[in-house]
């Protein structure tokens, strides 16, 4: 079990490297700018559900930052060869293990009803529609959120708690590609002004440091010009072994 956990933790050190991953990162299809796009049932397809990847659920908002990142993903050089841009998007699966093989691999280790929170809501829209884009050299990673009705807290706003996933999940995914495998030791969240259901919000985090095993993240939420500052939060990381989580912590 422990070598199972031991190349599944690998996998998470090589988290923006994986050939599974790069291919994933061209250009989505033209189709995937329009409103209509027509998903394939994933009992249909052989290869899990990247929930990263635009669905009709995803306003024009939502849409257009998509395109914004995308399109930095790659970039052409004044040869025509197509090469590495500022920003990678980071595909997304409903089990957090699945980050580590790029999609492929299931583990038996762990129960297998187990689904990443914030991707178990079958409606689209209906809850966390999200996509993180990496930029290793700043050090800063970037989630654009459209938050659905499930999530309301105050009439007509997004719940706190939903909103702490969001930045705990942008965070920790930035910890990990920063530091390999971490867990949430403080998440401190300032909320200044409240999040209209339904909006598309940017959750930008940033390298405030590493020491030894700590990595120090801050993170704010805005809306989608930066004019309206919704969260401030920071956030410290510690870097795990595998045996932290066979003990049970
Ligand atoms: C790619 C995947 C995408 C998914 C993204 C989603 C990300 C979601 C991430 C999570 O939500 S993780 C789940 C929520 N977090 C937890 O359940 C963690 C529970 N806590 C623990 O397991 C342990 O407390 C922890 C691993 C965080 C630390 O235990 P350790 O035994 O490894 O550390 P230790 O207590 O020896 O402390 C080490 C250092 O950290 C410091 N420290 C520990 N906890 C701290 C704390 N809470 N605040 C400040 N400092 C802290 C501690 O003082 C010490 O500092 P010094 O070395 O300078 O003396």
């Amino acid at each position: 079990m422990a070598g199972s956990l031991g190349r599944l933790f690998r996998g998470f050190q090589s988290f923006t490297s994986l050939p599974a991953t790069r291919a994933q990162l061209s250009h989505p299809p033209a189709f995937f700018s329009s409103r209509t796009m027509v998903t394939l049932p994933s009992f249909l397809s052989s290869k899990p559900r990247d929930f990263s990847l635009p669905n009709s659920s995803w306003g024009p908002e939502m849409l257009r930052l998509y395109e914004l990142y995308n399109s930095q993903c790659e970039v052409e050089t004044e040869g025509g060869e197509k090469q590495e841009g500022s920003w990678q998007r980071l595909p997304s699966y409903n089990r957090s293990l699945k980050f580590a093989t790029g999609g492929v691999y299931l583990s038996k280790i762990i129960q297998s009803k187990a689904r990443l929170f914030t991707r178990n809501i079958r409606e689209q829209g209906a809850a966390f529609e999200y996509v993180l884009f990496n930029n290793k050299e700043e050090q800063r990673c970037v989630g654009i959120f459209q938050a659905g009705h499930l999530l309301e807290g105050p009439p007509g706003h997004v719940h706190g708690g939903a909103i702490a996933t969001m930045i705990d999940t942008v965070t920790g995914t930035h910890a990990t590609i920063l530091s390999g495998p971490v867990m949430t030791a403080n998440l401190n969240i300032n909320y200044r002004s409240p999040i209209p259901l339904g909006s598309t919000v940017l959750i930008e985090s940033s390298l405030d440091t590493k020491e030894g095993r700590k990595t120090f993240i801050s993170c704010k939420v805005t809306s989608t010009d930066s004019s309206k500052l919704h969260t401030e939060s920071t956030a410290l990381f510690l870097s795990i072994n595998v045996s932290h989580l066979l003990r049970g912590g």
